[in-house]
């Protein structure tokens, strides 16, 4: 073995002692990832995730993953030629769109990871928000402007029964859920991934709520990221318009969340290799944190 050699493998082996500390800290501890649609679209980015996710598992960590899907469904729409908008980030939804949507989410994408996640070693079980009743949820209301605003099937979680994300985990198993709930009326709801997952981890009383998206974190009129986050900071910025589309359920769940007891949520790039062992295992938090304050 070279010098060199020496130098790289010592330089690996400081990087797993460095990280132990934090291995120790979250050993036991649920988290819960959301891997938004836009951080999905890069294969190599995508292998990595799946890499990542069972390295956490095998180092004692519980992740559970609630994944996106709405760039794919947006091009699934529109190759049948079926017309959808977003109103404040959430998709309109009628019975023709609801359909694809839990086609693309419980089926190809659901599955894509559970493979991704189980070539990389890990054991990985999918499921919908259907399964199990996990989430029963209820038609969204919304009014804007003064004005109601009808979202078609779009639902948000009105129960979570977290009874199968337990029996998977003591069976070892990571679970992968598809955001598509149902009411009590056996209506199948679109769910906003954002919301699923922040539903999801105050119910299994998470340590943490991570959210892989496609930009830095929260950027301020300037395009600067802002590092940290508390309740009220949030809802200046979405008074004054500096969030807007997707960003608003994002920030919304990561508050709802920690109001309801899950220790910190944070997003994200999940453009970037490994952002979530940066995030996990290094003091150098990469994204931005919403804490309560
Ligand atoms: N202030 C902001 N900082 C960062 N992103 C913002 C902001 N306001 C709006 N956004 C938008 O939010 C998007 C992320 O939400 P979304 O498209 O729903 O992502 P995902 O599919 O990962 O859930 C960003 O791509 C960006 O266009
Ligand atoms: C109601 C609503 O908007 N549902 C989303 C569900 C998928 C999702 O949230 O995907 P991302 O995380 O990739 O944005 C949709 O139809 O696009």
């Amino acid at each position: 073995m070279s010098i060199t050699d020496t130098k790289y493998w010592l330089k690996t082996a400081r990087t797993l002692t460095d990280a132990l500390p934090y291995m120790q800290k979250y050993a036991g501890k649920r988290f819960v990832i959301k891997y938004g649609g836009h951080a999905m679209v890069d294969k190599e980015l995508a292998r990595i995730f799946a890499r990542d996710i069972t390295l956490l598992r095998q180092v004692g960590i519980l992740p559970v993953v609630i994944h996106g899907g709405g760039p794919q469904i947006g091009t699934m729409l529109k190759r049948l030629n079926i017309e959808s908008r977003f109103v404040d980030g959430l998709r309109v939804t009628d019975a023709a769109a609801m359909e694809v949507v839990e086609m693309v989410l419980s089926g190809s994408i659901n599955k894509e990871i559970v493979a991704a996640i189980n070539a990389a070693g890990g054991k990985a079980v999918g499921i919908s928000g259907k399964d199990d009743n996990l989430l029963l949820a209820r038609k969204t209301e919304m009014t804007k402007d003064g004005e109601r605003v009808d979202l078609g099937l779009v639902g948000e979680p009105d129960k979570v029964n977290p009874g199968i994300i337990r029996s998977l985990e003591q069976a070892g198993v990571i679970p992968v859920i598809a955001p598509v709930g149902f009411g009590p009326d056996g209506q199948t709801y679109n769910i906003n991934a954002d919301t699923a997952a922040g539903a999801i981890a105050a119910a299994i009383g998470a340590a943490r709520l991570l959210m892989l998206t496609d930009v830095p974190g929260v950027l301020d009129k300037s395009g600067q990221l802002v590092q940290q986050l508390t309740a009220g900071e949030v809802r200046a910025l979405a008074a004054d318009g500096t969030i807007s589309g997707g960003m608003i359920p994002k920030l919304e769940t990561c508050l709802t969340a920690v109001e309801s007891g899950v220790e910190a949520a944070v997003i994200l790039d999940g453009r970037v290799p490994h952002s979530m062992l940066l995030e996990i295992f290094t003091p150098q938090g990469i994204g931005t944190l919403v804490t309560r304050g």
